[in-house]
């Protein structure tokens, strides 16, 4: 079990701080290597004084580590551990050795279908783990994604995520790209708390994945309008596999939207995905069989 950071105490001088990894809205993350052990991590430092108290971003750490510290799944970032001092709390998280999804794609302004339908794959597969344990992530983005050594994808910033079903009010910031359309709507809160929203999301990461470009990318009031009518145009030059997954995850009604299970079993999946040893050594193996 590679869970080498063992103490359940821990304290900031047990570590060696390196060079900031990078910055969200509240606070900063820099490499870190634990001293006894050389486990390498990601340190998260956030001020307590900007986690204003009775304020959501309080509550939203607490959940952030409540939940996070108890999840294990190879495309969700780990958290090891956590601690505070006078000013500060720590989370100890695992390092995702090539960075942040968001920059990858930016620098190859979209990925090939064989790539994406990898990240999709995975993200479904940590999807479906995180929905079993009745948490929905609620914030699916590229920027909450990080990439591994290997090149899998790790989930992140468990901020908005919430225990299915939850009376927590979110307050709307950063994007509209992503929320669905029973999330913008005004209303019934009931549906922001049903799991059907992180595969809204899924298609909408899908779409940018593969296009470069959020479906509903425009100005706000726009962007509001044609989520609430699932106003998308899918190019043409999209495989008609990958068309179809989109379509079928784009659905106003969260109960029609494709379910995870057959996400996972969809054509344009199945078609990048081999599962096991690649299809040449099928081949050879085979012996006429
Ligand atoms: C950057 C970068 N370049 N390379 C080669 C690896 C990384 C890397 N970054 C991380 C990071 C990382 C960094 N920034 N952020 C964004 C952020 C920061 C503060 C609050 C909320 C969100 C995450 C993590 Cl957590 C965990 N592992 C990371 N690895």
């Amino acid at each position: 079990v590679d869970a080498p950071l063992i103490p359940k105490q821990f304290h900031l001088g047990m570590f060696e701080i390196g060079r900031p990894l990078g910055k969200g809205k509240f606070g900063r993350v820099y490499l870190a290597r634990e001293r006894t052990s050389s486990f390498i991590c990601a340190l998260k430092v956030l001020y307590k004084s900007e986690l204003q108290h009775g304020t959501g971003v309080e509550k939203q750490v607490r959940r952030e580590i409540e939940i996070q510290s108890n999840l294990r799944h190879p495309n969700i970032l780990k958290l090891y551990g956590h601690f505070h001092d006078s000013k500060r709390i720590f989370l100890i998280l695992e390092f995702a050795g090539k960075g942040e999804l968001y920059k990858h794609l930016q620098k190859e302004s979209r990925f090939p279908e064989w790539k994406a339908a990898q990240y999709i794959a995975q993200m479904a597969s940590a999807l479906k783990y995180l929905h079993r344990k009745h948490v929905i992530h609620r914030d699916i983005k590229p920027e909450n994604i990080l990439m591994g050594i290997h090149g899998e994808i790790k989930i992140s910033d468990f901020g908005w995520s919430v225990h299915a079903p939850n009376n927590r009010r979110k307050t709307l910031c950063g994007t509209l790209d992503y929320l669905p359309p029973e999330m913008i709507k005004s209303g019934s809160k009931d549906n922001w708390y049903n799991e059907k929203v992180d595969l809204w999301s899924l298609g909408v990461l899908t779409y940018e994945f593969l296009v470069g470009e959020a479906p509903f990318e425009d100005t706000p009031i726009m962007t509001h309008k044609r989520i609430a009518r699932a106003d998308m145009t899918i190019p043409e030059w999209l495989s008609k596999e990958a068309r179809d997954l989109i379509k079928k995850l784009l659905v106003l009604d969260p109960e029609k939207r494709l379910p995870l299970e057959e996400v996972q079993n969809h054509p344009w999946i199945i078609k990048h995905c081999v599962k096991g040893e690649r299809v040449s050594n099928r081949e050879k193996f085979s012996f006429g069989k």
